[in-house]
């Protein structure tokens, strides 16, 4: 089958370079209208949809990003593989400002975002102790070596409510926890990928050490912002290697990412509430 790859677009990453026949295409979904347009086109080959997660300007706070809106329009799209580039804070001496970590799990300390696409009505329980697809991580990090980053294949991204950055005993806490990256978005995208059974992996841009490193200053966007200016052109690197890493065609996910609601779905089909499956079309549609 043909693979069709998205990539969400972090703080400073709102639009990618070199697609054959770009265009900015509006979606509309059942679950309200996604952080912006959609950016389709291909790229070696392979078909791509590039979505900025706060949209071209930096309009949507981490908690206010309509997460349900982007996954649904991406899948709408046929999106099949989907590469979050995120900015994060390292509680690792070794993950260094500037490099790369494939985050491979997640602590989820968001609160109130909705979290699913199923609830009353029809109720679905995907597995997550995986939550990243291991082949679409291990393409990433070919990428990411092919762009000139420091890779780190594994790490565990705390994802925080923000929007303030984290107090110091709350930053020594997450690394004693054992997480070694920090930022406020990938929860719940990377849920939400899970339930519309795409494949989801993360690349971490390491912009600082939050604020638990007594050799450097806390965070502020001031330095959040020029690191991410010094590495425009990894992050630009990466997105244009990732398309051939993966190549085309693509066979089904040996971790079972696209089949996750095989048997996920409790609902009874007579007891299922006909409105919220009609809002399931794309995300579900394939199972119901
Ligand atoms: C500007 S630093 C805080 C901001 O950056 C990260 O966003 P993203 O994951 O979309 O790159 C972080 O999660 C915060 O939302
Ligand atoms: N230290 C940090 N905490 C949360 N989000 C971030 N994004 C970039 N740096 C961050």
């Amino acid at each position: 089958m043909e693979r069709v790859l998205g990539i969400i677009g972090g703080s400073g990453v709102y639009g990618i370079e070199g697609l054959q026949d770009a265009r900015w295409q509006a979606v509309d979904t059942p679950w309200g209208t996604p952080s912006d347009e959609i950016l389709t086109g291909r790229h070696d080959g392979v078909s791509m949809a590039f979505l900025p997660r706060h949209g071209r300007g930096h309009v949507h706070a981490p908690g206010d990003v309509p997460y349900r809106a982007n996954i649904d329009a991406l899948k709408r799209l046929g999106v099949t593989d989907l590469v979050s580039v995120s900015a994060c804070g390292s509680f690792r001496e070794e993950m260094a400002p500037g490099d790369f970590v494939i985050v491979d799990q997640f602590v989820d300390r968001t609160r109130g975002r909705p979290s699913s696409f199923f609830g009353s009505g029809c109720v679905a329980h995907v597995g997550l102790a995986h939550p990243v697809c291991g082949r679409l991580a291990e393409a990433a990090a070919e990428a990411a070596e092919a762009a000139g980053a420091t890779v780190h294949r594994g790490g565990t991204y705390l994802a925080m409510e923000g929007p303030q950055f984290s107090p110091q005993a709350e930053s020594l806490l997450y690394r004693d926890w054992g997480c070694d990256v920090i930022g406020m978005t990938n929860m719940p995208e990377v849920r939400l990928a899970r339930e519309a059974e795409i494949c989801y992996a993360t690349v971490a841009m390491v912009t600082d050490y939050d604020s638990w490193h007594p050799g450097h200053e806390a965070v502020d966007v001031a330095s959040v912002l020029a690191t991410l200016a010094a590495n425009v052109a990894k992050a630009r690197a990466f997105a244009a290697a990732l398309p051939g890493a993966l190549g085309a065609e693509r066979a089904p996910c040996p971790h079972g990412c696209d089949r996750a609601l095989e048997s996920a779905i409790m609902t009874a089909p007579e007891r299922r509430d006909p409105a919220l499956l009609a809002r399931l079309d794309a995300v579900a549609g394939r199972v119901l």
